[in-house]
């Protein structure tokens, strides 16, 4: 799929998740570190052969803690701890969409047909380590509107890529 606004692919990380994991979500089971190995996996070995190929994408992720972004950007083995340090994707941004739980509950709670109830966000927020100053990572607040918190993430990303 392509992102019309930028003219990039984009992919949501559902896309990799597996049916198993879908169906745990989906019975309000929180997902593991061992669950989550492979779908990051996947979704590393994604954006390296983006990167490969010269292209840029945007691929939207909870990506919840620390380690989870180090897979995502050395496809590290959290299994053996062969925790590499560097880069395959050095242009890699991550961009966390900051908001408050009453926000994102009521964002969610308006979805239709999604696999994800509402009821797992406790858990999400549980689990989620805030990037650190070590990382790469831009923090555009959500509450604003789709178009005002897209202008934000293109000023800011264009403000890190140029410098
Ligand atoms: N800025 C916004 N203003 C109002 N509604 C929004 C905004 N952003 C997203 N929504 C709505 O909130 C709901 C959740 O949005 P979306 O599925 O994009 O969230 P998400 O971050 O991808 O969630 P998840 O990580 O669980 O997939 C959708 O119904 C979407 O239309
Ligand atoms: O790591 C996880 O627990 C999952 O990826 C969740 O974050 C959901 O998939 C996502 O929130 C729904 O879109």
């Amino acid at each position: 799929m392509e992102d019309t606004l930028l003219g990039v692919s984009f992919r949501d990380a559902d896309e990799f998740h597996s049916v198993e994991n879908k169906k745990k979500m989906s019975s309000g089971i929180p997902l593991t570190d061992e669950d989550r190995y492979p779908w990051l996996m996947a979704i590393h070995n994604y954006m390296k052969d983006l990167h490969n190929e010269g292209k840029s994408g945007v691929v939207t992720c909870s990506a919840l803690k620390k380690s989870y972004r180090q897979i995502l950007l050395t496809g590290s083995d959290i299994s053996t701890r062969d925790q590499k340090t560097n880069s395959d994707i050095e242009s890699l941004v991550f961009v966390l969409l900051n908001g408050s739980k009453d926000i994102i509950l009521s964002r969610m709670s308006q979805r239709l047909g999604h696999f994800m109830p509402s009821s797992l966000l406790e858990s999400q927020l549980a689990t989620l380590e805030l990037p650190d100053n070590t990382e790469r990572c831009i923090q555009v607040s959500i509450d604003n509107d789709v178009e005002g918190i897209t202008d934000e993430i293109i000023k800011r990303i264009s403000e890190i890529t140029d410098s």
